[in-house]
């Protein structure tokens, strides 16, 4: 919009160059110089003005508490590559500022965002003023490649129309017949595990091993397709084109698990390319790191579009023919293509090609990393500490003893793994920053926003905030879930951010926390894992909070 306004500026002003006696302009080309030096002029001042004066001495935000010091032109941006996790520095920050409802900071070009740091803040944002505000265009312009338009890139009426096309596949009855598809997933994890007990040396690396199994699930509950990357976990090169995508949807030997390796896992260039992509256009630039990213979403995106028209083209055809056979469950892909029949009264009627594919790459990504993170984590802290590995053991043991196919509630008795779980989320918060950005004037936490002002919005602010969690805020305690121990501050639904909360709460919660339980279930009994001295590192800066390779022994229980 500056542009803009500058270049109409120096248009108006090339005609009084002559009149006020600065210049002639006897030529189309001096006026053409005239125009280009009065708009770089223009521009950079208002640059300068914005980047240099206006944050520091006019912005109305300028006098909110904030971490001070900063790169001149980056703000406090180069301290989010110098973290351990993806949001220690709001850490540092919620510690830095006990009490205060909202901080301040500068990011590139010194452009303003502020930061709820209170549960009564997420409450404002998330539940009561939701649709008052949007994902930001920043974050857009990282994810829209990879993720598409659809439930979690839309605002406002397209997200509720979205929300509501898909509540069916995601109600807890849907859900509960999923069953098999976990329980499947998690004994072939199982059968892997024990390869690599009898005839590798017991190591794992468990993040790749949970991605896996969470993304064949995936493959099954959202595309009812077996993408077979476990079966391929322990096989390499030829033998992996061999086996793994079951052959229809195979791409040389490249796979759903690579492509999203690439998008969550990558190089520090391309760390530092998906951020910068939120400010410039930087896709173009002949990196590596561009071509790999380039190759992964080519690859998800030419996927589901064909996995996509293929499905559409059956499930219509016997629709009209009469001979459609509607199964109990169905995966999201054949609800969407049932549901989206010309003329019929179904609640996907006109989704766009381009929508349907948003919505299944957002469901993929969403769906699998998430859950592979918590479970990781989960496996990580076992191997950290064998009492708890020993009591969330002996409570599914006990379970399994008088219940061998536990159902949903006896699985929502399991109060060990379920503490787990929660705390596991409490302190490595898979999706580590969510954005937004006011979508209109407004107030918020007393505060008049502007429209277009951007609000990072974190879970682990509240997660790990020494004022609600006390002294022992830092220390790994499943028992801290303890229904008796949950003082009333620790106990508010706001507190606990890591699924988000209000109209846009995971839409896949119920679905995580069935399929994490159900993994713990079939793991934990047969197998023990032991810590190994391997350093690892965490995608930091990044998305989500996950290491980008976790190496544990397994060994297993006779
Ligand atoms: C431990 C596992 C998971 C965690 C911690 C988690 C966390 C979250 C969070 C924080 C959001 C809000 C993002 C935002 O507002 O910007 C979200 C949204 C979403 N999640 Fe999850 N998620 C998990 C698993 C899943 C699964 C398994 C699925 C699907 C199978 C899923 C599907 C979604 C969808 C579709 C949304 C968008 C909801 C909306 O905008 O209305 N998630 N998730």
């Amino acid at each position: 919009m500056s542009t803009l306004k500058c270049a109409a500026t120096a248009a108006i002003s090339v005609p009084l160059l002559p009149r006020l006696g600065i210049a002639k302009l006897e030529s189309w080309s001096a006026a053409g110089i005239a125009f280009l030096v009065l708009f770089s002029i223009c521009w950079l001042s208002v640059a300068a003005f914005s980047v240099l004066i206006y944050p520091h001495y006019f912005s109305p935000y300028r006098h909110l508490p904030g971490p001070k010091g900063g790169h001149w032109f980056l703000g406090h941006f180069p301290g989010f590559f110098k973290q351990k996790y993806p949001w220690s520095i709001y850490v540092d920050w919620v510690r830095e500022f006990p009490g205060v409802p909202v901080i301040r900071y500068l990011t590139i070009a010194n452009n303003e965002v502020l930061v709820p740091l209170t549960a009564e803040g997420m409450k404002e944002c998330l539940q009561v003023k939701c649709y008052e505000f949007k994902k930001t265009e920043q974050w857009l312009r990282m994810v829209l490649d990879f993720a598409g338009w659809g439930i979690v890139t839309f605002s406002g009426a397209a997200h509720r129309a979205s929300r509501r096309m898909l509540s069916k596949p995601f109600s807890l009855s849907n859900i509960r017949k999923l069953e098999p598809i976990f329980n499947q997933k998690a004994l072939e994890l199982c059968e892997v595990m024990d390869r690599i007990c009898v005839q590798g040396d017991g190591v794992i690396d468990a993040i790749e091993l949970m991605a896996k199994t969470t993304l064949d699930i995936m493959g099954l509950a959202a595309l009812g397709r077996e993408l077979s990357h476990l079966q391929s976990a322990q096989s390499t090169g030829k033998e992996k084109a061999a086996t793994a995508y079951a052959g229809a949807d195979k791409s040389d030997d490249y796979d759903f698990h690579d492509a999203y390796q690439c998008i969550v896992s990558p190089s520090m260039t391309g760390k530092i390319l998906l951020f910068a992509s939120g400010y410039l256009n930087v896709r173009w630039l002949p990196l590596q790191a561009n071509r790999e990213f380039k190759r992964a979403t080519a690859f998800l995106n030419g996927t589901l579009l064909r996995l996509i028209r293929e499905r559409t083209a059956v499930v219509h055809a016997a629709l009209r023919a009469g001979t459609h056979e509607m199964k109990e469950s169905r995966d999201i892909l054949t609800f969407i293509a049932e549901e989206s029949l010309p003329g019929s009264d179904g609640v996907a009627v006109g989704i766009t090609e381009d929508e349907f594919v948003g919505n299944l790459l957002q469901i993929m990504v969403a769906g699998h990393e998430t859950s592979a993170t918590v479970l990781t984590w989960s496996a990580y802290m076992f191997a950290m500490d064998h009492a708890l590995q020993d009591r969330v053991r002996a409570e599914i043991n006990a379970l399994l003893a008088t219940t061998p196919n536990p159902t949903y509630a006896d699985l929502e008795a399991l109060h060990h793994t379920d503490n787990l779980l929660k705390e596991v989320n409490r302190v490595f918060s898979p999706a580590a920053v969510t954005y937004r950005e006011a979508a209109q004037d407004l107030t918020f936490q007393g505060i008049p926003l502007r429209k277009g002002t951007v609000l990072d919005v974190i879970p682990a602010v509240t997660h790990m905030d020494p004022q609600i969690w006390g002294a022992t805020v830092d220390d790994f305690d499943p028992s801290r879930w303890e229904a008796e121990r949950l003082t009333p501050a620790q106990a508010d639904p706001y507190v606990f951010a890591g699924f988000s909360n209000g109209p846009r709460i995971c839409l896949g919660k119920t679905f995580a926390w069935l399929e994490m339980k159900l993994v713990l279930v079939q793991v934990v009994p047969r197998f023990r894992f032991v810590k190994l001295e391997e350093a690892f590192e965490i995608e930091s800066p990044g998305l989500a909070t996950r290491p980008s390779a976790m190496k544990l022994r397994i060994e297993k229980i006779e």
